[in-house]
């Protein structure tokens, strides 16, 4: 049966790496797959991964029917054997609800790559379509990590290393703090919840007026 598989995971966990070596091993197989990207931090019509690897991919605009343009590319007798969405935390509601009737309608299997919440830790539209949709929603294996040791589970956005809560949903970018820059860290909930980034923690360790804990 094809499934629309939804892969969620923080920043930097490997997501896009994931969608890259299921591209991989399909194509070695013979099969072709249309990928979908949106605002990837490569540029436009691509698909990329920390590791250095890039593919080309179909560049999703606001308002495009993504049903409708499978249906097209293969009425024109382009191939498609199944589709990956990364990035997909930008896709629109509507855009989920295609890419579930590619599934049911064409047979075919669609792995959705994306982050679940934003830096405020709300769900991104898309994202949460894909919840409600999806016949699987998989957490990557390998874990992001918190400054502390932590599993990451949330995303920051920061400002020179601070973390911010006010500002756009969308800000493409990554997992840098250089200063004025706006970057991004993973946190774990409770140092997320107290905004306490690598850098603001190593500040308040070095500060004279935090006082030494002493062990219990
Ligand atoms: N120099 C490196 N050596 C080994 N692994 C790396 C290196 N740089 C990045 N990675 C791996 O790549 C992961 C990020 O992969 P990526 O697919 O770009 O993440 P995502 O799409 O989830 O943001 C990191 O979590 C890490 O496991
Ligand atoms: C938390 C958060 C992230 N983004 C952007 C930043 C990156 O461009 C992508 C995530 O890409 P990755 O491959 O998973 O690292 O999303 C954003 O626009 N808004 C946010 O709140």
């Amino acid at each position: 049966m094809p499934e629309l598989v939804f892969f969620s995971g923080t920043m930097d966990c490997g997501k896009s790496t994931l969608a890259l070596q299921i591209e991989h091993n399909r194509s070695a197989r013979g099969l072709s797959g249309m990928i979908f990207s949106r605002d990837d931090r490569a540029g436009e019509g691509k698909l990329s991964s920390r590791l250095g690897l890039v593919t080309d991919a179909v560049e999703v605009e606001d308002g495009q029917d993504l049903y409708a343009y499978l249906v097209d590319h293969l009425s024109r007798g382009g191939r498609a054997d199944y589709v990956i969405a990364d990035e997909a935390q930008f896709l629109a509601p509507e855009q989920i609800d295609q890419l579930a009737r590619v599934v049911d309608d064409l047979g075919l299997d669609v792995f959705a790559f994306g982050i679940t919440t934003d830096f405020r830790s709300k769900l991104f539209p898309g994202s949460q379509r894909l919840v409600e949709l999806a016949d699987r929603v998989e957490v990557l294996q390998v874990e992001a990590l918190c400054w502390c040791g932590a599993r990451a589970t949330h995303n920051a956005r920061t400002i020179g290393g601070v973390m911010v809560v006010e500002g756009a949903q969308v800000v493409v970018g990554d997992v840098t703090h250089s200063a004025d820059e706006v970057g991004y860290e993973v946190l774990c909930r409770r140092h997320h919840s107290r905004r306490m980034t690598a850098a603001t923690a190593r500040a308040a360790a070095l500060s004279p007026d935090v006082l030494p804990v002493p062990s219990t």
